[in-house]
């Protein structure tokens, strides 16, 4: 996976190892197109759902937010419960599902119910050691990789808590997954299914091998289908049509509990996730295309006051493609892993 070289230059600021991140303040304008490309550098895609309005969002200014400890900093002990962190912030964790067996033959996969390799097992597995942070609940698509992604990473998760993949789609199947003991619950996280979240409908892609696709039909429009922001693949989902229903979800069940302080874990898919970072970082049309995720790397996001911040990638520096990554939080990571005896114990 190639590294997205737009990564460093907009969020050099990251690596810099400063106390400071730069946020991009809201100010939302009333005009009724889609992203508008008035001057890419300046125009943000939000969500065009409700109003069926888009936003165009400017940088206006800068603010100053301290690393914050209680989530970030090494600990001998389990960090105490969500009672007592600070109640206006939350934790986001999102990660793209593991290798699937698709992946590893290099087919195009989109919303085609495809597992993990044995590569993949090991990479959720290894996201979950990511960190101290306690997991409240999670989202998935409704794909299995995702699914096996969230659970997997739940297995190594220093809280060992349980997965519990909840059953809405019928009053039924809502009834019958029911826990009548609140300790139970109290050592369970819930697991949220969402088919909003899953993988862009690569259309009439699905189960093609991309590079003989590049090679048919040539290496540009095969990168135009894979990475344009509003150019669909034959009969399947553009990005935009992908965060249309991805960010309408996020936006509608994810950030209330964010903003009730709930930490949230996401695992998803490469375009369902672009499409949600395109949103969270105000990412131009222009700066999604090179937006690359990694297979099971997990990324970390504080919620506060209405704003998210990022926080990088609490993974080692080998990982080229890595989004936002930061020497800070490997160290962290490292940190961590020697500490883990202490704290799984
Ligand atoms: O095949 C797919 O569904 C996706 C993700 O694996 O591929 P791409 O990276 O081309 O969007």
């Amino acid at each position: 996976m190639s590294t997205a070289m737009s990564y460093q230059s907009i969020y050099s600021f990251v690596s810099q190892q400063s106390s400071t991140i730069s946020q991009s303040s809201r100010q939302p304008l009333l005009l009724p197109t889609k992203c508008l490309k008035i001057d890419s550098s300046l125009c943000y895609y939000t969500s065009r759902r409700k109003r069926n309005l888009s936003k165009i969002e400017t940088i206006s200014s800068q603010i100053s937010v301290s690393y914050n400890t209680t989530l970030l900093s090494p600990s001998k002990n389990i960090i105490p419960d969500n009672s007592q962190k600070k109640s206006n912030e939350a934790a986001l964790i999102l990660i793209r599902h593991g290798e699937s067996l698709w992946n590893a033959k290099n087919l195009f996969t989109g919303c085609v119910d495809v597992p993990l390799t044995e590569k993949g097992v090991e990479e959720a597995i290894e996201a979950g050691k990511i960190s101290n942070i306690p997991i409240d609940v999670i989202f998935t698509s409704s794909l299995i990789r995702a699914q096996m992604t969230a659970v997997l990473a739940m297995i190594q998760h220093r809280r060992k808590k349980v997965p519990i993949i909840l059953h809405n789609e019928s009053d039924q199947a809502k009834s019958w997954s029911q826990v009548f003991s609140e300790e139970t619950k109290d050592q369970s996280v819930p697991v949220i299914p969402a088919w909003q979240l899953n993988e862009r409908m690569y259309g009439e892609l699905q189960g093609l091998n991309k590079q003989e696709t590049a090679e048919r039909y040539g290496k540009q429009q095969v990168h135009e289908w894979r990475r344009s922001y509003d150019i669909p693949p034959p009969k399947g989902e553009s990005l935009e049509m992908c965060a249309e229903r991805a960010v309408a979800y996020f936006e509608e069940n994810i950030e209330p509990k964010l903003a009730a302080g709930k930490n949230v874990m996401i695992a998803a898919h490469g375009n369902s996730l672009r499409s949600i970072i395109m949103y969270l970082d105000k990412l131009t049309c222009k700066e999604v295309i090179s937006l690359e995720l990694s297979t099971g790397i997990p990324l970390l996001y504080i919620f506060k006051d209405g704003k998210f911040m990022k926080r990088g990638s609490p993974v080692g520096p080998t990982e080229a493609g890595v989004y936002a990554y930061t020497k800070r939080l490997a160290q962290y990571r490292q940190k961590l892993d020697e500490s883990s005896e202490v704290i799984c114990s």
